[in-house]
């Protein structure tokens, strides 16, 4: 494991903003910390950084106690949503900037043959690191110059630069718009494919954290709702709140199911189906959105593809059977909910 963080509470006064947090975060791999706003992902980020310390708990990074460690000596990159950017530097120099402040002996010895050696290592590392993050023709410019994208890009590749144990980006694309973030969100999992350091990311937003982390940290007031592979949570959600949190739940018989993966037929099926009106329906995309009232008045959701709905000839005032799809993921009966 490369991140253990056992038994880490945090308080701001009265307010508990960590409760008692156990979480490991397996080497080489991309993980979200997932959750509402105000949950407490920035301020675990923030202890494992070492940027805020733990009032209770340890942090261990590889192996090493890293609870009392300052964050310079963690070996940690960061990078945050509105990020620090030397603006009068270009975007070379920026880039530069962590791995000049640790070549040996800068200021004091002239231009040595060790010095012209540095300058020749970082300049090589420089240009690795800009075409990984796809900024090599933007090189000379300064970062005023650059859109917000470019600007996150460069972000990681200065928080790359130092090679760090660990990486950690509290909503690096939270300021973008949707277009731009979803661009980035596909090359971040490119780019970590490419590099595999440990990164740990903190996002709000679900359906970021579905497409590109390989294991969700779900927290939520504090605590640690759920550990697992999107699949997992998506398909096992360990409690109604993950459940909510994951996507869209609607209730069929009871049953809290996702409303893709309800079955729709238009003549009473074998299964024992639940009878009822469309009452909505609206097309968002490919999909074919329903809200169904059901003959035990209960309002279902269901959606499906646009194609199947025009084959079923469905329109408002169509009488519909509903039932979970037999292959359906998620489903939390209210029996379980209530134990
Ligand atoms: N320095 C601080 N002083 C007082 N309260 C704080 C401080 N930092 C965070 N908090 C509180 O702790 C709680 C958790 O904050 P945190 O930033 O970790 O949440 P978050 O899950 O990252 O939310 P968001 O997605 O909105 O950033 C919040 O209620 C916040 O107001």
């Amino acid at each position: 494991m490369s991140i253990e963080i056992a038994g880490v509470g945090k308080r701001f006064g009265d307010f508990v903003a960590l409760d008692d947090v156990s979480v490991s975060i397996p080497t080489g791999q991309l993980t979200a910390l997932l959750g509402p706003s105000g949950g407490g992902k920035s301020t675990l980020l923030r202890i494992i950084a070492g940027l805020e310390s733990a009032d209770t708990g340890t942090v261990q990074i590889e192996g090493t106690d890293a609870t009392k460690l300052p964050p310079q000596k963690r070996n940690v990159g960061f990078v945050f949503q509105h990020y620090a950017v030397f603006k009068h530097m270009s975007v070379a120099k920026n880039v530069a900037f962590g791995l000049e402040i640790r070549a040996p002996g800068k200021a004091r010895v002239p231009l040595t043959a060790q010095r012209r050696d540095d300058r020749t290592r970082i300049q090589k590392r420089v240009e690795e690191l800009l075409d990984l993050v796809h900024l090599s023709q933007f090189a000379d410019r300064l970062p005023a110059q650059l859109s917000g994208g470019q600007r996150q890009r460069m972000a990681l590749a200065r928080a790359l630069a130092v090679e760090p144990t660990v990486l950690l980006l509290d909503e690096p694309f939270g300021a973008l718009d949707a277009k731009v973030r979803k661009e980035l969100r596909d090359w971040l999992r490119r780019l970590h494919d490419e590099v595999h350091v440990t990164t740990v990311f903190v996002t709000h937003d679900q359906e970021e954290a579905l497409e590109v982390a390989d294991e969700i940290v779900v927290i939520n007031e504090g605590r640690v709702e759920q550990v697992g592979t999107p699949d997992e949570l998506y398909d096992e959600p360990a409690n109604d709140f993950v459940m909510g949190f994951l996507g869209e739940v609607t209730t069929l018989d009871g049953q809290r199911v996702r409303p893709h993966d309800i079955d729709v037929e238009t003549t009473p099926g074998t299964r024992d189906a639940a009878q009822g009106e469309v009452v909505r329906m609206l097309r968002i995309g490919f999909a074919v959105r329903l809200n169904v009232r059901t003959n035990d008045s209960e309002d279902v959701v269901v959606v499906l593809t646009r194609t199947h709905a025009r084959t079923l000839d469905l329109d408002v005032g169509s009488r519909v059977w509903l039932s979970p799809a037999a292959a359906a993921g998620a489903r939390l009966d209210a029996t379980v909910r209530a134990v």
